[in-house]
């Protein structure tokens, strides 16, 4: 076993991203640890760059929301929102932890179905789903369909009746609520493509009752992602609680209220969204409704589970302002910053270089974009060629977001499970790259 000793480090970023990381910690002789497994060991026999996810750190952070929905008297159905990180082994952890899934595509589904998660615990959202979707999930039999316009419920209730099926849907509703988060991932103010608008959705409720093939069992939410203060989520349940009043009023019957997603995590000095909060929240707006409540964590589960192993290809000096660190990452592994402008904490992994005094940095990747930045200016110690680093809270929307965007191989993926790791995805072979890429034989030339 390692030794644990904290040591001194002159430079207060690093101080606070380990003290806001309790699954991270700098041993003296070890280097960065995830659990209890070093970094290094894992970047020198897998390479970089390399994904690795804390198994410990999404039990854990699945254990405290379902206590913190228990602690306020909640039964609260939690579906690990599969979007956030689609790897089999993670599936398969958090469906052991207790959670169930919301899925956005047939593959999705099928990926959960593949890792054990039961059909019963499974929700479809999504503002477009195909026919063919559609008829999976019917065929499946999973719990229910959230439905985002008065057209698919056309459409579900077509291809339900075609197979001799019913299936329990939620209407999805924009509530008209701003999440306060980055526009590009806000869903629920008016104008976004997501959801039934508000004034509309009991005239759907009723059309849904009308519609062959359909349960109409209740209303979802979802405003949004990375949502860090409570008033957004007070707004929009208070909304939905008004929603299901109404409901009710027109003789409707209403038995469960999906309330999403978005919950935030800390990924600099922000605090992270508390599970504890967002149960009072649900607790005081839809607590006395006697309706089945769900949500679909994604982000908080898995985010902080996660890290990115890369190395420093070079070092390039500029006449002016900050050198930069270029890293064999790039935007095609990680999009978020590149994306969202989204700040990721960066540690390096030798206790040798976290303890140098630390100096002003851009940290890109080689791909040919000037937007393959992870940070500007950040203050870093030293790092030469070599070197390694994690980029942090990469456990959510990391590799499910990766490209091979200038013929780059899908980065490895690795799970740490307390002392042990080992590896859950090779990195992908350069001959991938093009192993479906039909060449006729008219169009070969001889290198
Ligand atoms: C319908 C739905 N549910 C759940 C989520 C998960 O969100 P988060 O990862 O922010 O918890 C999303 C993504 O924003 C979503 O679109
Ligand atoms: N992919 C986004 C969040 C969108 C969530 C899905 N609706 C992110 O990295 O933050």
């Amino acid at each position: 076993m390692a030794d644990q000793t904290v040591f001194t480090t002159p430079d207060p970023t690093v101080r606070e991203l380990l003290a806001t990381h309790s699954n991270l910690s700098l041993d003296v002789r070890s280097g960065l640890m995830l659990d209890g497994v070093p970094l290094q060991a894992i970047a020198d026999e897998i390479g970089t760059p390399c994904w690795v996810m804390s198994a410990d750190t999404l039990r854990k952070r699945a254990a405290k929301l379902h206590n913190a929905m228990k602690s306020a008297g909640l039964s609260v159905s939690t579906h690990f929102a599969v979007k956030s990180n689609d790897h089999l082994a993670v599936l398969s952890i958090v469906s052991q932890a207790g959670m169930g899934a919301d899925v956005v595509s047939g593959g999705e589904l099928i990926k959960a179905r593949k890792a054990g998660i039961p059909a019963s615990r499974i929700v479809f959202s999504g503002v477009g789903k195909t026919d063919a979707e559609l008829r999976l999930a019917l065929q499946e039999g999973i719990a229910q369909i959230n439905v985002e316009s008065a057209e698919e419920l056309e459409i579900l209730s077509g291809v339900a009746s075609s197979m001799g099926r019913e299936i329990d849907v939620a209407l999805r509703v924009n509530p008209d609520v701003d999440a306060k988060t980055h526009a590009k991932i806000t869903t629920g103010v008016a104008g976004n493509k997501f959801g039934i608008p508000y004034d509309e959705a009991l005239g759907l409720y009723r059309l849904a009752s009308e519609l062959s093939g359909l349960r109409p069992v209740g209303y979802a939410v979802h405003i949004g992602s990375q949502i860090l203060t409570m008033e957004p989520y007070r707004a929009a349940y208070g909304r939905i609680a008004e929603l299901v009043r109404v409901t009710r009023q027109a003789g409707l019957p209403v038995t469960v209220v999906d309330c999403g997603g978005g919950l935030g995590i800390c990924y600099r000095d922000e605090g992270e969204g508390s599970p504890e909060a967002l149960a009072g929240v649900i607790r005081s707006e839809l607590g006395d409704l006697d309706v089945h409540l769900a949500i679909e964590p994604g982000r908080w589960i898995a985010a902080p589970a996660g890290v990115l192993l890369a190395s420093v290809i070079l070092r390039k000096k500029v006449t002016e302002g900050s050198p930069f660190i270029i890293l064999d990452a790039a935007m095609n592994d990680l999009l978020r910053p590149s994306l969202y402008e989204a700040w990721h904490g960066i540690l390096p992994l030798s206790a040798h270089d976290a303890v140098l005094a630390p100096e002003e940095a851009c940290v890109v990747g080689p791909v040919c974009e000037t937007g393959d930045t992870f940070a500007q200016d950040r203050s870093l110690p030293p790092l030469q060629r070599g070197a390694r680093v994690a980029i942090l809270d990469t456990g959510a929307y990391g590799a499910v977001m990766s490209s091979t965007y200038n013929a780059r191989p899908l980065a490895a993926e690795v799970l740490v499970d307390g002392d042990r790791w080992s590896v859950i995805r090779p990195r992908q072979k350069v001959e991938d790259l093009w192993a479906n890429e039909i060449l006729s034989e008219g169009m070969r030339v001889e290198a």
